[in-house]
């Protein structure tokens, strides 16, 4: 097992020991989100006909060649076509059909000519300008064509992407699955929040807080509930979550303390250990093993170092594992607000609010920044990296910022 490592070199190690999910087919609305594990060819023109683009009247180019404000031509109209009608009729010379946005070309027509230039009764069209033939008309196979590559497989799935896969008619759709995560908080002192609180003991909020990270990430959390400190109790949950998560991730009991045993704990369910101690403030003790392909993630107990270290290795190893590409947190440079009095000799991120004005990034952070306080974490969006060996900064510092939940994790 290797103990007090940078955090790169723990990332490279998990990003090394994790494995993309098999693909499986799910119902169009489900995909959301998910990693497209096929390229989407397209079965079909889209339009599927040649169509008009607005509201007026379908012509022969032919018929108003040459006409103007001063000379203008009156057609006879012989039929009205709105969209999702196709017209029987054929226009011949002299002749005009009335046709709605999104309705298919008559047979003879090559112009659409909207109402506005147009003076119109119910039988009749005068037209003052010329139109070159093919204006106005949206060509069948103008968005696709039957053949073409619509979306490349590796593609996040979008509104965008909805939109087309609903358009070929893909009810189905084959993405990478999403993991299933089992999260299991150890700690004699935890009791669930339902219960009333009794001297000594708090409610575990970790098991939630992950699971809703878990969630936002995109997969599946299974709150496997409060397990106690004994190397036993833990071992068993341990066994029985291997049986069907993809990841487990337990919170607590990865310190130096008399009760801390998850790490021997993850030994003795049959994992072996990558590494325990990363150096980093807050979640320094973070323990990981692995068992066959399965990661096992030992998070500090302390709310805010659970949190943190939650986003910095395991959000891009499930980012990873659902088939992305791009699993990095977006870090920006930015301007701070309020002033960091320490120095640090670890690598540290403070919980921050950034927010962007006028071309600029700006970042605040609160004053408790404790791996035990949880309230302050309330509104931060992103953490306030400080590198070891650097500090105390001063309001107006230019300073690197890593943004949690930018959309750009989508793409
Ligand atoms: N002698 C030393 N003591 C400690 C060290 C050290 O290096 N030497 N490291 C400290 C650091 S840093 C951290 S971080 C914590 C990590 O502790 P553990 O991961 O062993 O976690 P616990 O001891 O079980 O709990 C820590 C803290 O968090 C609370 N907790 C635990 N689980 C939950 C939960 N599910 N929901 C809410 N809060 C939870 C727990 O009650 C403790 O207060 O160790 C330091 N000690
Ligand atoms: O690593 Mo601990 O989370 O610093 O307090
Ligand atoms: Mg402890």
């Amino acid at each position: 097992m290797r103990t007090n490592i940078s955090l790169e070199e723990a990332l490279e190690i998990l990003l090394k020991e994790s494995n993309q999910t098999e693909p499986i087919h799910v119902p169009l609305m489900d995909s959301l989100g998910s990693v497209l594990a096929e390229e989407i060819l397209s079965d079909m023109n889209m339009p599927p006909f040649d169509k008009s683009p607005l509201d007026g009247y379908a012509v022969c180019s032919e018929d108003i060649k040459g006409v103007s404000k001063e000379n203008p031509i009156r057609l006879n109209v012989i039929d009205f076509v709105p969209a999702g009608y196709v017209s029987e009729k054929t226009i011949s010379k002299g002749q005009a059909i009335r046709i709605m946005t999104g309705a298919k070309i008559p047979e003879g027509a090559d112009v659409i000519i909207r109402f506005e230039d147009t003076d119109f009764t119910d039988d009749s069209v005068t037209i003052y300008t010329a139109y070159s033939t093919g204006s106005n008309i949206s060509k069948m196979g103008e968005d696709m064509k039957i053949g073409d590559s619509v979306i490349q497989e590796g593609t996040v799935i979008d509104a965008p992407e909805i939109g087309i896969l609903a358009t070929l008619g893909k009810s189905f759709v084959q993405v990478y699955r999403k993991p299933r995560i089992a999260i299991l908080s150890t700690g004699d002192e935890l009791i669930d929040i339902q219960q009333p609180l009794v001297d000594g003991k708090i409610r575990n909020s970790n098991s939630y807080t992950v699971a809703a990270q878990i969630k936002k990430v995109g997969a599946k959390p299974l709150m496997l509930g409060i397990c106690d400190d004994g190397i036993d109790t833990i071992v068993e949950k341990l066994k029985s979550a291997l049986g069907w998560a993809d990841m487990i991730i337990t919170t607590g009991g990865v310190s130096v303390g008399d009760c801390d045993l998850v790490k021997e704990a993850f030994q003795e369910a049959g994992a072996e250990m990558l590494f325990w101690r990363v150096r980093m403030k807050p979640g320094t003790p973070i323990a990981v093993a692995k068992y066959g392909n399965k990661l096992i993630f030992g998070l500090s107990g302390n709310p805010a170092a659970a949190y943190i270290t939650f986003e910095q290795f395991v959000r891009p190893i499930i980012l990873k594992q659902m088939g992305r590409q791009k699993y990095k947190l977006m870090e920006v440079e930015s301007i701070l607000e309020n002033g960091f009095t320490k120095t640090s000799s670890q690598n540290r991120f403070v919980r921050a609010h950034t927010f962007y004005q006028d071309g600029k990034y700006y970042t605040q952070f609160p004053e408790k920044h404790s791996s035990g306080v949880l309230s302050s974490l309330s509104g931060t969006n992103s953490l306030f990296y400080v590198p070891s060996g650097t500090g105390p900064h001063e309001a107006g510092d230019k300073v690197k910022v890593q943004l949690l939940d930018h959309p750009e994790v989508l793409k």
